[in-house]
């Protein structure tokens, strides 16, 4: 094993579909690199650690050289001493028929919880994904109750909705998917999102010329993208947790070791860039370099993404305003 000194990252919702492919990941090296050995705290009700044990278990009957430690637990402050980087996933799942905002009181209560046990007990430069839906507002509840904690290091995953989209451009326009720079998915992991390849290029030349079909991309792309959750419930009868667990280390890998100056989508606290309500974490376009990710700024909308826009921070608005209490 290396003679690094172990990352220590918390993981909630331990149990659950999304971590059973998750965790296996993190102990393999796919977030910090293969070079970097990993303890995995992890935290779940009580009732669901026995089956935490059993992952455990299994985790253990994988050899990694990289694992050098597990925690369970139930308490959050636990969980969260001392760690380098969470991911929050804990949380419950919607069902066939709901909206993710119907999981707004749902959730948001655990995301009170744990914000308190993060400002006690995480490292302040702690890297922090929420995956747990809404995940957007749950994101900023977490950050609300850490007042001591950056809230630049906490951050909502909309990277499956990015990932999807690069999936079907390359798809229609025979191309690969890493082909593609400069898409975005802005705003809420929701319906609302929006899906804008306005500045989308690949091999030098716009995305929208290759495509060249802006009725595809409005009628079909578009609402794809977004509903594209509601149609892995419908087909799987339960939600997606393999792509799901693949984009939060898409996510956190590229927050750790940069993008070479290419843009991935991440949901971040809006500093008010764009006119987007300070506060609200927001999908946006970032390029990630030394540990950091920095906001694409500069960028001028045409009539249609303004009103993609406003519709989406409307929704992120409505549901601020929803939880108020907790915040
Ligand atoms: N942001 C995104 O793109 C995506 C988000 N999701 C969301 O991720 C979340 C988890 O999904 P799954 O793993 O499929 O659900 P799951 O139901 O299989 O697992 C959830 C786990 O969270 C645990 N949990 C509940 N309350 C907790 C608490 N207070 N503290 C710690 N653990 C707690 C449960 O005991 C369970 O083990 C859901 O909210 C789901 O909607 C799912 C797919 C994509
Ligand atoms: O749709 C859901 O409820 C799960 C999810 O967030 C997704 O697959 O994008």
């Amino acid at each position: 094993m290396s003679a690094q000194t172990p990352k220590r990252i918390a993981v909630t919702g331990a149990a659950g579909q999304i971590c059973y492919a998750l965790l296996f990941r993190i102990a393999k090296g796919d977030v910090y690199g293969p070079d970097q050995p990993v303890i995995l705290q992890l935290l779940d009700l009580p009732q669901a650690l026995d089956a935490v044990r059993g992952v455990v278990m299994e985790l253990e009957d994988c050899a990694f050289p990289l694992l050098a430690g597990t925690v369970v637990t139930d308490d959050p402050v636990t969980a969260f001493t001392d760690i380098d980087a969470a991911f929050f996933v804990g949380s419950r799942p919607r069902t066939k028929g709901m909206e993710r905002r119907d999981l707004l009181s749902a959730n948001a209560e655990i995301f009170r919880v744990q914000g308190e046990a993060l400002d006690k007990a995480a490292k302040r430069d702690a890297k922090c994904v929420v995956v747990g839906n809404p995940a957007n507002t749950n994101a900023m509840i977490l950050a609300a109750n850490a007042p001591n904690f950056p809230t630049e290091n906490i951050t909502a995953m909309i990277r499956l909705d990015h990932n999807r989209a690069l999936t079907q451009f390359a798809s229609k326009a025979d191309l690969h998917v890493d082909d593609i720079e400069r898409f975005v998915v802005w705003g809420n992991h929701s319906p609302t999102m929006f899906a804008d390849w306005t500045e989308a290029e690949a091999k030098g030349r716009k995305l929208s010329e290759i495509i060249g079909d802006e009725t595809w991309y409005r009628e079909t792309l578009i609402p794809q993208v977004a509903t594209r959750g509601a149609a892995i419930i419908e087909a799987r009868g339960a939600s997606s947790a393999a792509s799901a667990a693949n984009a939060a280390i898409d996510h956190m890998h590229d927050w750790i070791h940069g993008t070479d100056g290419k843009w991935v989508s991440m949901a971040v606290p809006s500093t008010g860039l764009y006119d987007i309500p300070e506060g609200l974490m927001v999908g946006l376009p970032v390029i990630c370099k030394d540990g950091h990710y920095e906001r694409v700024e500069g960028l001028e909308f045409n009539d249609f993404q303004k009103e993609m826009m406003a519709r989406t921070v409307g929704e992120l608005e409505e549901e601020r305003e929803a939880v108020s209490d907790l915040l």
